[in-house]
């Protein structure tokens, strides 16, 4: 896990980046190796990390290169997940929330693009989760798939399916950006503007949040 120290540090308009990944590291070491990629192309970006917290699987990649090449990570972990041996040691900053659902709207308040590298169930639903926000108009930040070795064809492939079957709106699609490499995906979210009409403006939306949360 080392950053490359010759790497020229770019301007990039991301102060925070917020990564989904895998619990477990996967089978190929492409998927280790990805990480750790990932978590240097932010460090030669200058963007700092958030993530669901914890060193273990593809978690502990990303996260180390990221604090071994200088950057701020924050690791957002509810309570419940807190014991080191669920989640292993976490680096950096751990803000602890109240359940996965604070976790979620945490990490996204905190962060100005997502990015989805390999991973299961948790992984799709925070990705899911993100891009369903986006439709809606709840956030306007870039979401990234990184494509590792094909691994989220099959996703994309169904996606696809479902534009052509009137589910999602092909405005919707784009959406999301997909892209094989750290370096290719960070570049594409750079140039991304959203193109989809959404349901609600994100005022509305933030109005709708304080309102809630007053109530409580
Ligand atoms: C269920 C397992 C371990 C639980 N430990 C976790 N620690 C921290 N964060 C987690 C954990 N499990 C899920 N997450 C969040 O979901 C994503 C990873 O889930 P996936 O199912 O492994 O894709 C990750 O981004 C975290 O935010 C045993 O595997």
């Amino acid at each position: 896990m080392e950053v490359n120290t010759k790497t020229i540090i770019q301007k990039s308009k991301f102060g925070r980046i917020c990564v989904f990944c895998g619990s477990s590291q996967g089978k190929k070491s492409s998927y280790q190796d990805a990480a750790v990629d990932l978590g240097n192309e932010l460090v030669s970006r200058n963007i700092d990390l958030v993530y669901g917290g914890g060193s273990i699987g593809l978690m502990g990649f990303v996260s180390q290169a990221v604090h071994d090449g200088g950057r701020h990570v924050i690791g957002v972990i509810p309570k419940i997940l807190m014991p080191r041996e669920l989640t292993g040691e976490t680096v950096g900053e751990v803000r602890a929330v109240a359940d996965m659902h604070q976790r979620k709207a945490e990490m996204a308040r905190h962060s100005d693009a997502f990015i989805a590298l390999p991973g299961g169930y948790g992984t799709l639903e925070e990705l899911l989760e993100v891009i369903t926000w986006a439709q809606l108009g709840i956030h306007d930040k870039p979401v990234g798939l990184l494509n590792v070795d094909g691994y989220y064809n099959s996703l994309l492939s169904f996606i696809d399916k479902a534009v052509e079957e009137g589910f999602i709106s092909p405005n919707a699609r784009q959406i999301i950006i997909s892209a094989p490499t750290a370096k290719e995906l960070v570049k594409k979210l750079e140039e991304y503007s959203p193109c989809h009409e959404s349901v609600a403006s994100k005022l509305c939306w933030e109005i709708e949040r304080i309102g809630y949360s007053s109530g409580d």
